[in-house]
């Protein structure tokens, strides 16, 4: 088998161990490099012209990105997790128990396990790369830092530090890395390796005890401050899952464990809660995320047809959605984009939402007010066409009005080149009915985004029967350098997210109808999983949106998607939500600084909160609903497959990572149990529960969509 280790011995006696996986793209920690790795460190220790090791990486851009998550899928059980755990900490204490200095020189990504494997070098030294990034984001695979990290990291940033890194799974810049005294170091990558080689040949440095407030002092130094601490990160973990994620619990445990008993029995709870975690459903859905989102990225949306290049962007519309997508053009992309709108104003919002963006990063000491200002300069504006003829993709942001994007599409048309895409970011119009008014249809598709753009990682790129294949990828491609994570999905009204999301939401407002408070429908959906409830999505969506796509899925796709009728209330007592302050809830200063419900809603709605059913059976209603929506969107082929409806569903709406998205959920639930809930609530309630075809067949069947 290629080895991965290999040991360079140098002159001047610092030794360079190389880490380079054969065959990977990046190096990832596996099981069975425990035997060699073990062998170099008996070979450094029995050759005494050795007087110091650098660790390096030999992949060019990358460190180590943590252990290898397929083998920890592998592990059938917790006891065979628990035992790779253990085996990391005995060939990291191997490492850590050199009597010469090791240094750790890091550029590019070091999670995970890497960063656990540099934590058990002496020092570290990190470029100061944009593409150094060091963390350890096992918890977002609901998991825990297994190699040590529980126990390394807080005694060397603090507990207070070390825990918001591993709660939160964060990745820290250089700059914030050494500051935090993560690293010792940082270099230009040009210097970094003579760095680490200097600090290896001047000897092992007694770490200077890090300098700490007496508020840190007193709580990190005492039994009584520490437990104080835990107690208190335990709640707001609490807050924040409502304990439907079990691994930052066991991190706390971990810490807490560790810093009362010392790190060899901090070593072992965490193995032990390391194994208990990799066996636990949340983390066998959070590592199919993984995975499904890392397949994705190697998919054009369009076979092997290849992506054009985008050099230029226009956006139509200076709005809250073309001001955002505007944004991550410049700032993600980093493509020169113009918008346009009809007013000055709409321009400047574009520009300040932009600027408000880049800002942040120069608060967050993340870019430099140049580079803020370099990026703007990306961005220009207009409100006629100037400029555009070399435009290669123009995304329309305007109202949710056919007519006026056909005008869009015959000025683009007109204005800009033959090649260029038209991109609309409608949430509900037939791409066909748009793509009508187009001389060049094959040009035209559908890209829809989700508010606020800079922070919903979703976008669906719906092509129409006449779109090109080379407009498909050329989309998908850049929708992925803003970030994005596209699903191509087919043209149908309310595409697939919002299709869902509606049958959901209407059940959320048939509850409130049958007297269910506001506040409790959106606890119980949170508390079910999802980051907001349906009513303060529909605040934030815009009431008034919901307005305009129910009619339009209704006409569509039929009487199930029909709204309450009351809802029509709201509008005429101009309720759109956050938008205009008078929504579900109350904002501005009548709000105060605690979320609070506008009870005037219940008034104009004609009702009176009564009893407060189970928030169970709350959830359950409206949760059945986006299920059974999901499988007919499988079925009628709006989604290629149950990867990208989970995928699509969980970017999109938020729905609960810790199940995997609908379809991952509906596995594991079983079809045959779903139908039962359908058919009981389609006696009750009526026929907008009717099981979807497929869902019967595969009940009838016991199949599984994975
Ligand atoms: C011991 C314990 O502490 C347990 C752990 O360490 S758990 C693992 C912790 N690490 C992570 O969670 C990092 C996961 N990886 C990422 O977030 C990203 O891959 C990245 C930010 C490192 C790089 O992103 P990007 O530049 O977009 O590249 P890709 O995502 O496409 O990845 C490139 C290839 O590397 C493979 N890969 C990356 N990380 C891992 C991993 N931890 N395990 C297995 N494989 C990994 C990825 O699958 C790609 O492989 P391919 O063959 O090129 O498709």
């Amino acid at each position: 088998m290629e080895k991965t280790f290999s040991l360079t011995r140098r002159d001047d006696g610092i030794a360079l161990l190389t880490m380079d996986v054969p065959g990977e793209t990046m190096n990832t920690l596996k099981a069975q490099f425990a035997p060699e790795i073990t062998a170099i460190l008996q070979e450094i220790k029995a050759d005494s012209s050795i007087k110091g090791l650098v660790l390096v990486s030999g992949k060019p851009d990358s460190f180590v990105a943590g252990a290898d998550i397929s083998m920890l899928d592998a592990c059938k059980t917790a006891e065979d997790a628990r035992l790779l755990s253990r085996q990391g900490h005995h060939v990291f204490a191997e490492l850590e128990g050199l009597n010469i200095p090791v240094v750790a020189a890091i550029h590019g990504v070091c999670l995970g396990g890497g960063l656990e494997l540099a934590l058990a070098c002496h020092q570290r030294v990190c470029s100061d790369s944009s593409k150094t990034m060091l963390g350890v984001p096992e918890v977002q695979l609901g998991l825990l830092p297994g190699g040590g990290g529980t126990q390394r990291l807080p005694r060397l940033v603090g507990i207070a530090t070390a825990l918001d890194m591993m709660l939160t799974g964060k990745q820290v810049r250089p700059k914030q890395a050494i500051k935090m005294g993560l690293v010792d170091d940082v270099v230009p990558q040009s210097i970094l390796l003579e760095t680490a080689i200097k600090m290896a040949a001047a000897g092992k440095k007694s770490r200077a005890p890090k300098k700490t407030s007496l508020v840190t002092k007193l709580l990190e130094g005492t039994g009584v401050g520490r437990n104080i601490m835990f107690d208190q990160a335990e709640k707001q973990v609490m807050k924040k899952t409502q304990g439907n994620y079990p691994a930052p619990l066991k991190i706390i445990d971990c810490v807490r464990e560790g810093m009362a008993k010392g790190m060899e029995k901090g070593l072992e709870v965490e193995a032990a809660h390391f194994g208990a975690l990799v066996a636990t459903p949340q983390s066998a859905a959070l590592r199919s995320i993984f995975f499904a989102t890392t397949e994705m990225k190697k998919e054009t949306g369009a076979g092997d047809v290849a992506p054009r290049a985008v050099k230029k962007a226009m956006v139509l519309g200076g709005g809250l959605m073309g001001g955002g997508i505007a944004s991550v053009t410049t700032t993600k992309a980093k493509v020169p984009v113009r918008v346009k709108d009809i007013s000055e104003k709409g321009l400047s919002n574009a520009l300040g939402y932009a600027y408000k963006l880049l800002d942040k990063g120069v608060k967050r000491r993340h870019m430099t007010p140049a580079e803020r200002d370099k990026l703007m300069a990306l961005m220009t504006t207009t409100t006629d066409y100037r400029g555009v003829k070399d435009a290669d993709i123009v995304v329309e942001a305007v109202f949710e009005d056919l007519n006026l994007k056909h005008q869009m599409v015959r000025d683009v048309e007109r204005e800009c080149a033959e090649h260029t895409i038209f991109a609309s970011n409608t949430s509900s119009l037939p791409i066909t009915q748009i793509a009508a008014a187009a001389a060049r249809p094959e040009n035209v598709i559908g890209l829809h985004y989700f508010s606020p753009v800079e922070k919903m990682p979703l976008v669906e790129v719906i092509a129409h029967d006449k779109t090109s294949p080379e407009t498909i990828a050329t989309t998908v491609a850049f929708a992925r350098k803003q970030g994005k994570t596209p699903i191509v999905v087919k043209d149908c009204a309310g595409f697939y997210v919002n299709r869902i999301l509606a049958l959901y939401m209407n059940e959320a407002a048939q509850l409130l109808l049958e007297g269910q408070s506001v506040e409790h429908l959106d606890k119980s959906l949170v508390k079910f999983g999802f980051p907001v409830g349906p009513m303060t999505l529909l605040d934030e969506v815009g009431i008034d949106v919901g307005a305009k796509i129910s009619p339009i899925l209704e006409k569509e796709l039929g009487e199930r998607f029909k709204a309450p009728a009351a809802f029509d209330k709201l509008m005429a007592d101009e309720r759109k939500g956050r938008k205009n302050g008078k929504g579900f809830y109350l904002y501005g200063k009548a709000a105060g600084k605690t979320k609070k419900v506008d009870e005037s809603v219940y008034g104009v709605l004609g009702l009176v909160p009564g009893t407060a059913k189970e928030a169970g059976e709350i959830a359950e209603r409206c949760i059945v609903q986006m299920l059974n929506e999901a499988v007919r969107c499988l079925e009628e082929g709006i989604i290629a497959s149950p990867r990208d409806g989970d995928i699509g569903a969980i970017f999109g709406i938020g729905f609960p990572p810790f199940l995997g998205g609908p379809f991952r959920y509906m596995d594991t639930m079983g079809a045959a149990k779903l139908v039962g809930l359908l058919e009981g609530y389609q006696r009750r309630f009526g026929d907008r529960f009717t099981p979807a075809p497929l869902l019967k067949s595969m009940a009838a069947e016991g199949k599984s969509f994975y």
